[in-house]
């Protein structure tokens, strides 16, 4: 028995390794469509500029197409490129019966509105989820949205955790992103969960997150959430991606301080290594549902 009872040894949400499973599986589904004579499901990645972190994620997603067997083009773009040569780029790939997903990495450029590229790429082909018209299907629990990945990464590793316990839990979202907060607490709704969302303007932060039987933060601020932000026991989700600098050396840290939390939760995402993969797995699982529905 542990001398303070509310103290656990928080499971660890292996990312990395449920990543490997889903693109297994994904790649499996490729290589029976190959041994059908089917078409192979294409991806057409779109980078503007030379963002280094995008370079890294826009590498390690053609690299598990390829690895899934599904069939990648990469578009780079300079960082000067115009929005209207952008926007061109977008209506051949909507037209190119080969190409079954579209997606174009974020951030762009500041001079490009972000909104009118994501609204360009056609939905069917919308493989991040990003378009008004699959967040209005998400919305609506239509069953043929395409859901963006790093929020669908997040509820399959919570239905992995809790399984149906899932149904009524109180998940509280801190972040109201497009990609990521918002979507999350409609997926966490769908799931039958009672959600808080919680941002820079809500009052008593710490009090509305301690609340919390799943905690999932996309902020984007270095190890904002601390011990005393969680219920023992809760389970904690980090979407944070910080680049850091400590003892003169750089490290990658979430928007929550592991290792203070990690001891109160039951179980608990690393940074890396928990929710960054998954988003690159889902990606290849929404690509293979945008084929299947352009098949049909
Ligand atoms: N078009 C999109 N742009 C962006 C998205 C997105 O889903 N679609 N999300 C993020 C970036 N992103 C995917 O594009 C992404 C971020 C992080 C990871 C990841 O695996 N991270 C690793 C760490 C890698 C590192 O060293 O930096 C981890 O957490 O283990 C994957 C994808 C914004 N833009």
């Amino acid at each position: 028995m542990t001398a303070n009872p509310s103290v656990t040894d928080a499971t660890l949400i292996d990312g990395k390794a449920i990543a490997n499973e889903v693109v297994e599986e994904i790649g499996q589904q490729v290589r029976e469509l190959v041994a059908a004579g089917q078409p192979i499901p294409g991806l057409a990645v779109v980078l503007v500029g030379e963002d280094p972190a995008s370079q890294v994620y826009v590498r390690n997603k053609l690299l598990k197409c390829q690895q899934a067997g599904i069939v990648s083009r990469e578009y780079r773009l300079p960082v000067e490129t115009m929005e209207s040569d952008l926007l061109g780029l977008l209506v051949d790939l909507n037209d190119d019966p080969d190409v079954h997903g579209i997606l174009v990495q974020l951030p762009l450029p500041k001079h490009i509105d972000e909104q009118k590229v994501l609204q360009a790429i056609a939905p069917e082909k919308d493989v991040d989820g990003f378009h008004p018209e699959n967040l209005g299907r998400l919305l609506v629990g239509a069953p043929d949205a395409l859901v963006p990945c790093t929020p669908l990464g997040c509820l399959i590793m919570l239905r992995r955790t809790l399984g149906d316990a899932l149904a009524g839990k109180h998940v509280v979202v801190v972040g109201r992103s497009n990609i990521v907060g918002k979507p999350a607490a409609l997926l966490a709704l769908q799931q039958h969960c009672t959600v808080t969302m919680v941002h820079s303007r809500s009052e008593n932060i710490e009090a509305l997150c301690r609340q919390a039987d799943v905690l999932i933060v996309a902020v984007g601020r270095p190890e904002l959430v601390r011990a005393d932000w969680v219920k023992p026991g809760a389970v904690v989700l980090d979407v944070g991606i910080n680049r850091v600098e400590r003892d003169g050396k750089a490290k990658l840290v979430g928007d929550v301080a592991f290792d203070e939390v990690a001891p109160i939760a039951s179980a608990i995402t690393p940074v890396p290594g928990g929710v960054g993969p998954m988003t690159i797995a889902c990606l290849l699982r929404n690509t293979l549902q945008a084929y299947q529905r352009q098949q049909r």
